[in-house]
């Protein structure tokens, strides 16, 4: 069954409320709200993690504050994505363009007919699930399905700011899988490919109980990002991670280390030092299990 979409109405016109409710509750969850006050406590409830589709604004509420609210709406990363139709009184041009200046999809003029803002409702709903479609394929990696680069570049840019700001510390790993050309040539790429899957989410589930955030690097290599207390607790998490790849009990036939699949890790924590680039961090992490690899260690974690 298809989820019924949740739709917030701001408009503190009562009998519109009441006209949009009567419209559109068959078909959708909806939220009334008579002010902005009253959206943005909707719209900043995580607490029973709602999350609105799509907006009805109504602009000309309280002398114009409904363009505020589009300006806000558009400028939080939070709520930029969720589609705006503006319901107005104004049938000036002027108006019209500054709504879809500052991002509204739609702009419709009061009185309205019931009739086509439940067809443009539905319209820009169907225009959005196949955006978040396309955004959440674009962040995924085909054969795993965790997170790909594209996606770590961009979780590990908020990462960092938040940890400058904050002043703690932030760990970045690459996580390597050992002898893997070895073990396509003794076991098949197809066997391969199901190793990296099971490796991935073995990786995705420790890394989220500790907080943290996996992404498929490339070839046979995964990037974690979390926030760490310093270097003692990030060895801590790494060793973890060891575990319990090995715990997967994946026969390796062609490993001169393990009878099993098991990884090695490079890491770098950055506990003050935030003038690098990702791209030097990304780097300095690569270097660091370069040199767990020459020493035949499984884990080299720098701090900076
Ligand atoms: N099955 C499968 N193999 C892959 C995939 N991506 C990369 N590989 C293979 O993984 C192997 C990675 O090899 P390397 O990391 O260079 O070297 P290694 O054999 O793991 O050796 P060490 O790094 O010394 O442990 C290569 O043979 C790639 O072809 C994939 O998506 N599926």
């Amino acid at each position: 069954m298809n989820k019924r979409a949740h739709l917030l109405v701001i408009d503190d016109d009562p009998l519109n409320r009441l006209v949009l409710e009567n419209t559109l509750s068959e078909e959708f969850d909806i939220r009334l709200c008579s002010c902005a006050d009253e959206a943005w406590l909707v719209l900043d409830n995580d607490v029973d993690e709602v999350r609105i589709d799509l907006i009805l604004l109504d602009v000309l509420m309280g002398e114009g504050a409904g363009y505020h609210v589009l300006e806000r709406l558009k400028a939080s990363h939070k709520t930029y994505s969720i589609p705006v139709i503006i319901l107005s009184q104004s049938h000036s041009f002027h108006d019209e363009a500054k709504a879809l200046e500052l991002g509204a999809l739609d702009y419709v003029t009061k009185p309205f007919s019931p009739a086509i803002i439940k067809a443009r409702v539905k319209n820009h709903l169907a225009i959005k699930k196949k955006n978040d479609l396309l955004e959440r394929l674009a962040n995924i990696d085909g054969l795993t399905e965790i997170p790909n680069r594209r996606a770590l570049e961009e979780v590990f840019g908020k990462l960092w700011l938040q940890a400058k700001k904050n002043s703690h510390a932030l760990a970045f790993l690459l996580v390597n899988i050992d002898y893997f050309r070895a073990y396509n040539d003794k076991h098949g790429y197809a066997a391969g490919d199901a190793c990296l899957v099971k490796v991935a989410h073995v990786l995705q589930e420790v890394t989220r109980h500790y907080g943290g955030f996996v992404a498929r690097f490339d070839g046979v290599r995964f990037a974690v990002v979390l926030n760490v207390d310093g270097l003692e607790s990030t060895l801590q998490f790494a060793q973890a991670l060891e575990l319990m790849v090995e715990d997967l009990k994946i026969p390796h036939q062609a490993s001169p280390i393990c009878a099993f699949i098991s990884i090695s890790m490079g890491g770098i924590v950055v506990v003050d030092n935030f003038t690098a680039t990702p791209v030097e961090i990304y780097a300095q992490a690569d270097e660091a299990l370069r040199k767990a690899h020459q020493l035949q260690a499984k884990l080299e974690i720098v701090s900076i």
